[in-house]
C-alpha cells in the first residue's frame, strides 16, 4: 500500500540544499531560491515542479512498490504494442500556420452533450487505491479541477456513489461484459441514478492479455483494496497470489463473459437511456459495425498495449476509424501513448474529438493525489494550448488533418527478448 504522498524534488546536486518537501501546486512554476548569495548564505535552489508529464512518472516510480509499478507500466506479451503507441507519436510532424491571431487559444469542446474545458480526459483504469489511499475520489477531484471528463473503471476501488459525490465534471462508467448479467444490470442502474452520463463498454478484453510482468510477480490485488462495486464473492480470485500467474487474469476469466457479440449490445441499450460508447475499436470494419449497432461514440484504443500484443499503435488506427464513421457523426475518442499536449494535438488533428490518458493519470495520482491528477491534466492542456498557438490553430475545429503529417510506421520489429520486472521503457515521442 502506498503512503500518502509528499513530493520529493529532484536532487539538484550534491552540494545543493534541497528542501525536504515541495508539494507541487499542480503545474505551478518553480520557486527559485535567492538569485545571489554571499559566501555565508546557503544557496537554495528549489527544483521546479513537474515540467513534463514524464516527471510525474519518475515521482510515481519512486513511490510505488515494484509489483504495482509493473502492473501500471506493463503490457501484454513482448510489449511491442506498448512501444508502438509511443513510437507512432515520434512519426508525427506538425504543420504550423502563421500570422493567425492566437491571442486566445480555446481548448473547450463538447462531448455527448456535455461542455468540457479540455479535450484531454481520464481513461478508465482499475484499482486507484493501489496508487493513493483516496483512490478514485482523488481522481475525480483532480479531473474536476481540470474541467476534464473522467471515465470510471468498473474495477474502481471506491464506490460509484462516493466518486460521484466529489466529481465536479462529467463521469462516464466503463463496463466489462460480466458473466453475471444481473450484476451488470445493477451497475447500469446505479450509474444512472448517481448521474453518470454514458456507459463505456470495453470490447477488447474477452480475456486479459498475457502480461508477463504480472505473471512473474504473481500479482494479486492486496487485501484491503478491491473492486467495491462488484459482489465481494466475485473478488476472491483477484486477491489470491500464485507464483507464475496473474490473479487479475484468473479473475477476469471468472468474471468477464467472452461469448459476448454485437447482437448482445441491444440488451445493454434496452437497460438504459444513457449513451453507449464502445472502447477498443481498431479497424474500419468494427467502426462501421459499431455505428450500425447504435454506438454513440467510439474509443480508438489498444488498451495501452495490455491486450493484443501486435495490435497496431492506436495512432496508426485512428484515421482509418475516423474515415469509416465519417458521415455518421459518431464522435471518435482516442487513447494510447499520449504523453504531452503535442501528442494530444496530433490525435485531435487526425480526427479524435477527445483524448484519454491512462498511465499518466495514475502517475499523477501516485505522485500527489488529486493535485497530481489535476497537474497531469492541466499540464497536457497547457501544452495543447501552446501547441495550438504555435501551430496557428486557436480553436479545436481548426486542429484538422492539414495540421499534421503522420509518416508510415515500419513493420513492427521482432520481439526484443524477455521482458524483465520493473523494466525501464525508452521514452520516445513528440515530448514537448
Ligand atoms: C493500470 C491500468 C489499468 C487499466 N484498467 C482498465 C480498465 O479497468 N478498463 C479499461 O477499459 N481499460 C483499462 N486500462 C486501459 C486504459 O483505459 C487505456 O486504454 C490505456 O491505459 C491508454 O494508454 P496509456 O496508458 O498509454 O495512456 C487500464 C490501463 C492501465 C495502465
Ligand atoms: C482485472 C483488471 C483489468 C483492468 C484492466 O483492464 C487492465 O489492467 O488493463
Amino acid at each position: 500500500m502506498t503512503a500518502p504522498v509528499t513530493t520529493t524534488p529532484e536532487t539538484a546536486g550534491p552540494e545543493t540544499a534541497v528542501p525536504e518537501t515541495a508539494v507541487p501546486e499542480t503545474t505551478g512554476p518553480a520557486t527559485a531560491g535567492p538569485a545571489t548569495a554571499g559566501p555565508e548564505t546557503a544557496v537554495l535552489t528549489a527544483t521546479p515542479g513537474p515540467l513534463r508529464i514524464e516527471d510525474y512518472q519518475d515521482l510515481a516510480q519512486r513511490r510505488l512498490d515494484d509489483q504495482v509499478w509493473d502492473f501500471v507500466e506493463g503490457g501484454a506479451g513482448t510489449e511491442r504494442t506498448v512501444d508502438a503507441n509511443r513510437c507512432a507519436f515520434a512519426r508525427v510532424t506538425l504543420r504550423p500556420r502563421v500570422l493567425v491571431d492566437v491571442s486566445a487559444c480555446d481548448t473547450g469542446t463538447e462531448l455527448l452533450g456535455a461542455p468540457l474545458a479540455t479535450p484531454v480526459g481520464v481513461a478508465p483504469t482499475a484499482y486507484h487505491r493501489l496508487l493513493h489511499p483516496d483512490g478514485e475520489v482523488a481522481t475525480a477531484l483532480g479531473a474536476g479541477a481540470a474541467g476534464a471528463l473522467y471515465v470510471v473503471s468498473v474495477f474502481a476501488s471506491r464506490t460509484l456513489e462516493e466518486i460521484a459525490a466529489e466529481a465536479a465534471g462529467p463521469l462516464w462508467l466503463q463496463l466489462y461484459w460480466l458473466r453475471r448479467r444481473e450484476v451488470l444490470a445493477g451497475l447500469v442502474e446505479r450509474a444512472t441514478a448517481a448521474g453518470y452520463r454514458a456507459l463505456v463498454l470495453t470490447v477488447d478484453a474477452p480475456q486479459l492479455g498475457r502480461r508477463h510482468r504480472d505473471a512473474r510477480n504473481g500479482f494479486a490485488v492486496p487485501a484491503g483494496i478491491s473492486a467495491v462495486n462488484l459482489d465481494p464473492a466475485l473478488m476472491a480470485s483477484a486477491h489470491r497470489s500464485d507464483a507464475g500467474r496473474s490473479a487479475l487474469a484468473v479473475h477476469t476469466a471468472e468474471a468477464v463473459d467472452p461469448s459476448v457479440t454485437w447482437a448482445d449490445l441491444a440488451w445493454l441499450r434496452a437497460r438504459s437511456e444513457l449513451p453507449v460508447v464502445l472502447k477498443g475499436i481498431l479497424t474500419a470494419e468494427d467502426a462501421v459495425l459499431a455505428v450500425q449497432h447504435g454506438a454513440d461514440a467510439i474509443v480508438v484504443s489498444n488498451h495501452g498495449g495490455r491486450q493484443l500484443d501486435g495490435a497496431p499503435a492506436s495512432l496508426d488506427a485512428l484515421a482509418e476509424v475516423v474515415d469509416a464513421v465519417g458521415a455518421a457523426g459518431c464522435p471518435v475518442l482516442f487513447d494510447g501513448g499520449v504523453r504531452s499536449g503535442a501528442d494530444a494535438f496530433a490525435a485531435l488533428a487526425l480526427g479524435a474529438r477527445a483524448v484519454l490518458l491512462g498511465r499518466p493519470v495514475l502517475w499523477g495520482l501516485a505522485a500527489d493525489g488529486a493535485a497530481g491528477v489535476a497537474g497531469v491534466l492541466g499540464l497536457a492542456t497547457e501544452e495543447l494550448a501552446h501547441t495550438m498557438a504555435l501551430a496557428g490553430r486557436p480553436a479545436l475545429p481548426a486542429v484538422d488533418r492539414s495540421a499534421v503529417v503522420l509518416a508510415p510506421g515500419p513493420a513492427q520489429g521482432p520481439p526484443q527478448g524477455p521482458v524483465h520486472g520493473t523494466a525501464q521503457r525508452t521514452a520516445v515521442g513528440t515530448g514537448l
